[in-house]
């Protein structure tokens, strides 16, 4: 256990599945959270901007939770730890917010317990505390993260990254919050035959258009049956956007992970305008309000600044 590191990091927000790839694909966002953590005498857990309003600042929190979990599994006693967090991350959109909290946590208290587990082995943390690897993998990693759960919770998540797309996001952010635990609850027990092929087939070809850059793909193959039909009675407008977004400027459109954030992608500020009106009427016409935000895919995924107290002192 290092008691004179203060760690740093800064994690990425995320999109999962990118219509077709439910709880398999998930992209980094340069949209970021930071976690400072430092060991101390006793916890004591800040929380800065908007984003962050009504989390616990006790070990009841999530960060708190993570880190002490990890000590645990590295065979260390249970921590008392300074945490200092900020985030631009929407919380309980579908931006990854959970997945940011968990990476970031895992990362920072591998540091300050000298270093016990590999990247992979922290992986596989992050995704049996998300539950899957999407959102989790695109944050530790960057860019695009294709992964599968592990047959055993003992084995690594098997995983592959893409480079992050030179494309633009825009997300559409409606002002309220969709837990994920819901999102799911609406979703079947069991799918059609016809309904596993059809994603399948679209999440294979996005797979391979995005490694091979054919954005003129993007629009057949982000297409889904696994769960947006089912989400949509919970994020109005959805149903519409998804539909028309490719005829006004969208080279590919998805719910950003349960929602209820939409993301577009788009290459041009012409596109982006022309989309931007769209969605301005669609959610107009339901009475919903919301923000807007275009977005960068990032490459760098989790970044670790750490510093010696003693030389700070
Ligand atoms: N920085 C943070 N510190 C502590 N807890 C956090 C933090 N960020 C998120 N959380 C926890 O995660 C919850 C949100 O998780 P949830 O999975 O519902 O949404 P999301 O991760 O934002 O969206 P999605 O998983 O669809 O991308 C919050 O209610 C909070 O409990
Ligand atoms: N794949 C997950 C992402 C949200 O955590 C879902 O769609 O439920």
């Amino acid at each position: 256990m290092n008691h004179s590191l203060s760690v740093q990091v800064k994690v990425p927000a995320s999109t999962a599945n990118l219509g077709p790839g439910f709880d398999t694909m998930g992209m980094a966002f340069q949209l970021y959270t930071t976690i400072s953590m430092q060991l101390a005498e006793t916890t004591q857990i800040s929380l800065s901007g908007q984003e962050l309003q009504g989390l616990p600042h006790d070990k009841s929190n999530l960060l708190y939770r993570v880190a002490a979990d990890l000590f645990t599994r590295a065979g260390l006693p249970q921590p008392e730890l300074t945490i200092e967090v900020s985030s631009d991350i929407p919380l309980t959109r579908g931006l990854g917010s959970s997945a940011a909290a968990i990476v970031g946590a895992l990362v920072a208290a591998n540091q300050l317990a000298g270093e016990p587990f590999t990247t992979d082995q922290l992986f596989a943390l992050a995704t049996h505390w998300e539950g899957h690897p999407d959102n989790v993998g695109a944050s530790l990693f960057g860019g695009i993260v294709v992964a599968a759960m592990p047959e055993h919770p003992d084995e690594p998540v098997p995983y592959l990254r893409l480079p992050a797309p030179p494309l633009q996001v825009l997300v559409t952010i409606p002002d309220f919050q969709l837990a994920t635990a819901k999102a799911r609850s609406v979703l079947p027990k069991n799918y059609p035959k016809s309904d596993v092929i059809y994603n399948i087939g679209r999440s294979s070809l996005l797979v391979a258009a995005l490694a091979q850059g054919r954005f003129d793909l993007l629009k057949k193959a982000m297409r889904d049956r696994i769960h947006q039909p089912y989400r949509a009675g919970l994020v109005p407008g959805l149903d519409e956007i998804l539909e028309a977004a490719p005829d006004h400027g969208a080279l590919g459109v998805a719910l950003s992970g349960a929602g209820p954030t939409i993301l577009c992608f788009y290459q041009t500020e012409q596109e982006k305008q022309q989309l931007s009106s769209f969605i301005a009427d669609v959610m107009a016409k339901r009475e919903i309000t919301y923000r807007s935000m275009s977005l960068l895919p990032d490459s760098s995924g989790v970044q670790i600044d750490t510093s010696l107290l003693s030389a700070i002192d």
